[in-house]
């Protein structure tokens, strides 16, 4: 591990072109700082720097959990409250299988075992969505992405940290329920699960689609994969992370994450209380 350095300073990610010219880097200020978090610049020597990061920066936010443990539901929670650009990497991977192009193809054979798709292929997509002018204007909600150590170090590598790592802890047997009832209303993009959240009319269950790996013996497969890379991801964001009970209630859930989010607001905009000044 590199040297650890506690350096108070203000830290800003340099916008899409800069980091493009200077890959690796990031500039610190030096004004106070209002919040301190721990980050790793640069991708092979990690010296972590305790810093601040601007508050005049979009709120960039990421949302972990094994499969099924409620990432699409609360994303789509959180967007419609705090305006964020929601891009989970499983649903950019599916709209590439929906294309039927050869990367689309080679990303399904993986996905039918439960197997993490290669890097190669994910890492590029979820870069390419980060830097487009909307997340960056609006900030980015990360949901399924890094789910492992090199896609978190590939991360860094273009200058994207969260501000907010958003951790949902749910129990095994409650993720594999919860899988094989989920389903999804593929006008709408609404997530449903025919017991705990059924379709509110008939017209809607008579359409609703089950995802191809959310089996039980496929999820399984997930959790295997999830369980082998959890932990070392989670090393890289324990500064910022924040455990959600994701047991519990659809609503449960989302009040937990609200008053993560509204505290860190406030904590980087004090006066005006609003996600960017
Ligand atoms: N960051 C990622 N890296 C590699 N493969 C991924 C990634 N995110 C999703 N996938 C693939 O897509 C599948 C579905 O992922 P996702 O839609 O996030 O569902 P869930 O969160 O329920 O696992 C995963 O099982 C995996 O095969």
């Amino acid at each position: 591990m590199g040297l650890t350095a506690v350096v108070n300073t203000s830290i800003w990610f340099p916008s899409p072109s800069e980091s493009r010219h200077r890959p690796n880097r990031i500039f610190c200020g030096s004004n106070s700082p209002s919040s301190l978090v721990r980050i790793f610049c640069g991708s092979n020597s990690p010296s972590s720097l305790s810093v601040s990061s601007k508050s005049n920066e979009a709120l960039n936010v990421m949302i972990s959990g094994a499969p099924a443990s409620g990432k699409g539901t609360q994303c789509q929670l959180i967007t419609a409250k705090y305006g964020l650009v929601h891009i989970a990497a499983g649903d950019l991977l599916r709209a590439e299988i929906a294309t039927a192009s050869p990367i689309g193809n080679r990303a399904k054979q993986y996905m039918e075992k439960g197997l993490l798709v290669p890097d190669e292929i994910v890492v590029e997509m979820v870069k390419e969505r980060l830097l487009k002018p909307d997340s960056q204007q609006h900030g980015w909600l990360l949901d399924g992405y890094p789910r492992s150590l090199s896609q978190a170090t590939a991360l860094n590598s273009f200058s994207f940290r969260p501000h907010i790592f958003l951790l949902l802890d749910v129990s095994e047997h409650v993720l594999v329920d919860r899988v094989v009832g989920r389903r999804l209303d593929p006008l709408t993009g609404n997530i449903y699960h025919l017991k705990y959240s059924p379709p509110e009319t008939q017209e809607i269950a008579a359409r609703l689609t089950q995802r191809f790996d959310d089996s039980e013996e496929k999820v399984k497969l997930r959790l295997k994969t999830h369980h082998q890379n959890v932990d070392s991801v989670l090393s890289i964001y324990k500064d910022i992370t924040v455990k959600i009970n994701g047991n519990l209630s659809k609503d449960q859930v989302f009040a937990q994450i609200d008053t993560a989010l509204t505290t860190l607001i406030h904590q980087r905009n004090p006066a005006s209380g609003s996600l960017t000044p």
